[in-house]
């Protein structure tokens, strides 16, 4: 049997040798902490952080929101598409914004960043969805939105959600509705007035009330109004661009008004703009409608996930105001200020009888 003294060093042992395991783990923990918070200092101090003060973000400060910034992972991601890599930032239970990381390097996303901030940064509007801040660093910036719990108009129309909560009519046309207003208030209310120049499904998203916010301002180009188009480079979506943009590279409001006709005939067809079933046959949506509208057969196209669960007249309305968007002579397709109009009244109408 061991003495009581050798039982004593190995107790004395035993207990030093935890007190010293707790005191490393102690310090390999502080100094991962210090590491980290070093890390959030220099990029707060190396960049700059700017939040617009709102009911949304008045209990956030910079360095807590550089903190959870911080955080983020992959399986915070909610979507990314050409510039960037779009997550969601989760403050507290009831406060989440949807923060898009552009990484610097490329002059396209470096250009598409001061895009977005210039064309976003006033603009308060129910139908576009709400810029809070950005963050300019060396490496990379920020873009931090109103998170859209409903995600993107493709997704209800082509993704997963189309089987499991296909879109009924009247939520359709209030999304048309409610996208009309937005790229109206772009195009007329604003000044200068703001062409989008990526107008698309994927670019609308949907609020908790699935109303329609134009979003994604990356390729926006201001216009002044005595002019009458910019030439740039072509840029934007296979499907969804007007045929003399395509040609000429002049960017005008009249050729988001073709991209936004593309977006009523998704919505109205349920296909994509560039379906394989087109492709087969050699054609596009885009012609394919024209024809039926031609042989007035408008409610065969319709997206038969609806049934029979619409109105036929209101339907057609909707085709032949697409088809006005998609007029291949831009001085022939209406203005937004029309589009919404003609879209309000085609609805009233319906309701009415
Ligand atoms: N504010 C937001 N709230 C919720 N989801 C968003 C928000 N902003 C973007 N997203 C999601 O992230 C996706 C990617 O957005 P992003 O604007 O970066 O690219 P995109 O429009 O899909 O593609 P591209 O930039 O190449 O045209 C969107 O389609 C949308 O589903």
């Amino acid at each position: 049997m061991a003495s009581s003294p050798i039982i004593a060093l190995y107790i004395t042992i035993c207990c030093l040798a935890f007190v010293m395991s707790k005191i490393t783990i102690s310090f390999l923990l502080y100094k991962r902490w210090a590491r980290k918070r070093t890390i959030i200092d220099d990029t707060l101090s190396s960049g700059r952080m700017v939040i617009f003060r709102s009911p949304a973000t008045q209990s956030l400060s910079s360095k807590a929101f550089m903190k959870k910034t911080m955080k983020l992972s992959n399986k915070d991601i909610i979507g990314s598409g050409g510039f960037g890599t779009v997550y969601r930032l989760t403050v507290d239970e009831n406060t989440a914004f949807a923060v898009k990381r552009l990484n610097k390097g490329s002059k396209d996303i470096d250009s598409g960043f001061e895009r977005e901030l210039d064309a976003m940064g006033d603009i308060k509007h129910r139908n576009i969805v709400c810029l809070h801040g950005y963050y300019i660093a060396p490496q990379f910036n920020l873009l931090i939105y109103e998170l859209m719990p409903n995600g993107n108009l493709d997704s209800f129309l082509h993704g997963k959600l189309s089987k499991q909560s296909p879109l009924d009519w009247a939520t359709r046309h209030r999304i048309a509705v409610g996208a009309a207003r937005g790229l109206s208030y772009l195009h007329h209310d604003c000044l200068p007035h703001i062409i989008h120049r990526d107008i698309k499904s994927s670019n609308i998203l949907l609020d908790q009330n699935m109303e329609a916010r134009v979003s994604d301002f990356g390729l926006a180009t201001l216009m002044h109004a005595d002019q009458t188009h910019v030439s740039t480079v072509v840029a934007g979506t296979f499907g969804y661009l007007a045929p003399e943009y395509f040609d000429t590279g002049r960017a005008s409001t009249k050729g988001d008004v073709y991209s936004f006709g593309v977006v009523l005939l998704e919505l109205l067809t349920g296909k994509r703009p560039s379906d394989e079933s087109f492709v087969e046959e050699g054609t596009k949506l885009v012609t394919w409608v024209r024809d039926v509208v031609q042989d007035q057969r408008e409610e065969h196209a319709v997206d038969s996930s609806l049934g029979s669960n619409f109105s036929v007249e209101e339907a057609k309305a909707v085709f032949h105001i697409a088809n006005q968007c998609l007029e291949a002579d831009p001085s022939k397709r209406p203005t937004m200020i029309k589009v919404l109009k003609m879209l309000e009244k085609s609805r009233s109408k319906s309701l009415n009888n």
